[in-house]
């Protein structure tokens, strides 16, 4: 049997995303028995024509009843642990067991035909996701009745913060800081607000190897969380669904959050092998207080837009079904105010904190990039990506 690897290079490209598909030229016979042959063969064509990314738990599988359905069950010694495509490949084929050879073929021919109709079906559903506008590939970027709004625009990865969006979210910061409006709101497209750090950042690990990446990402990390500290203009955060990680920290340097009551706040440090960020390790204890701060940041305690409220997090709650009509009421009226008065305001509460603030996000940062390169973090973060465990 020959086979040839072809890979599928996908927008934002990182080393996950490039998993190989195999193909194959099988000379197996044509059996009657469920999946024939050519279905297979079909399958696989029809895997190189699909249009949109089918996202890297798919690709995983179907790398997974490939090789079960060519090869039979596992056979290759496990990778290490720093060797994230390969262990995730890896995992995602020995889950397979001793399933059959037949049965695998089957499944795999099954999941091509659920993938090409949904991938198909939701291009139509909601044409212009996670596409370029205004410049911004991450972001959805508008200016209008004095009101900067900055959406996440990646609602397929729940908005997950990737490298591009970091960079992107601060040029969108620096912009409205000088544009001409009044207020600044960030909000997220689709179900979640964001579901935090991109747990693909971990795996492009550059030629200076898994150090350097950590100190890349301790710089990035610390000049984003920066510009949300500098931020001269009253910063609303509109939270229209679940928040995880980075995105709930980084609240507690906005200067309101209104939240849907299907909002929840989560920031499971501990569980991924990380410390807390965004200035929390300071914010959160004043704002809630200390225990309850290490309830959330510490046990990962996930609160629900009512708890955040009552613990002073949120400032106010809104049913789901009027979230944006009452909220973006309130907030023409806020922008409707003297932009200076608001500003100097802003400063005079803000100001005497900001050196405080820089000096924990610096070390914050510096924790973190210790973190990154521990035991515990990489295997959360390779359990994620092998899809062993969710939050
Ligand atoms: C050394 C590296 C340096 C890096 C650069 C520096 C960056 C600074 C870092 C700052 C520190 C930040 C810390 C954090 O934010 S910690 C929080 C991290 N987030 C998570 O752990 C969430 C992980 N996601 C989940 O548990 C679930 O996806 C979730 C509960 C959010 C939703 O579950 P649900 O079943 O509803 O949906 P799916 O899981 O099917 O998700 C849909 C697709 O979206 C992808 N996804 C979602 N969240 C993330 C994520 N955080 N990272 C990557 N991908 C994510 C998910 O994989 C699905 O994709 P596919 O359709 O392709 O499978």
């Amino acid at each position: 049997m020959g086979w040839e690897q072809i890979e599928i290079s996908l927008p934002n490209c990182s080393a996950l995303q490039v998993i190989s598909f195999p193909v194959v030229q099988l000379h197996l016979n044509r059996t009657a028995m469920r999946a024939s042959q050519k279905d297979f063969e079909n399958a696989m064509n029809q895997v190189k024509l699909l249009k949109k990314d089918p996202g890297n738990e798919a690709k995983l599988k179907l790398y997974a009843l490939y090789k079960q359905a060519t090869e039979g069950p596992c056979n290759m010694p496990k990778p290490g642990v720093f060797d994230l495509i390969n262990k995730a490949k890896w995992d995602a084929w020995n889950a397979l067991g001793s399933l059959p050879k037949e049965t695998a073929r089957q499944n795999y021919v099954d999941l091509v035909s659920s993938l090409s109709s949904s991938l198909e079906s939701s291009s139509q559903v909601e044409p212009g996701t996670d596409r370029k506008s205004t410049g911004y590939e991450t972001l959805m970027v508008t200016s209008e009745d004095g009101i900067t709004k900055i959406m996440l625009n990646r609602p397929t990865k729940k908005n997950a913060l990737n490298v591009e969006m970091y960079h992107e979210i601060m040029h969108a910061l620096k912009a409205a800081s000088k544009d001409d409006s009044a207020i600044t709101v960030l909000t997220g497209n689709g179900d979640y607000y964001s579901s935090g750090n991109d747990l693909t950042n971990f795996t492009d690990i550059p030629p200076g190897g898994v150090e350097e990446k950590a100190k890349n990402g301790a710089i990035l990390l610390r000049e984003f969380v920066g510009c949300f500290i500098d931020f001269p203009k009253p910063l609303i955060a509109m939270v229209n669904g679940p928040a995880v990680g980075i995105s709930v920290t980084l609240l507690g340097l906005f200067d309101a959050v209104y939240a849907s009551d299907r909002a929840t706040f989560h920031t499971p440090f501990s569980h991924l092998g990380q410390s807390p960020e965004g200035c929390s390790s300071y914010t959160f204890p004043k704002i809630m207080s200390p225990a309850k701060a290490i309830e959330m940041l510490v046990f990962g305690k996930k609160l629900t837009a009512g708890e955040a409220c009552a613990q002073g997090l949120v400032t106010e709650v809104f049913p789901d079904s009027t979230f944006q009509k009452e909220v973006w009421t309130r907030l023409k009226a806020f922008a409707k105010l003297p932009p200076n008065a608001m500003r100097i305001s802003k400063g005079i509460i803000r100001n005497r904190e900001k050196e405080t603030l820089h000096a924990v996000n610096a070390e914050e940062c510096s924790v973190l990039q210790g973190r990154w390169l521990s035991d515990e973090c990489m295997n959360a973060v390779v359990n994620f990506l092998s899809r062993k465990s969710k939050l």
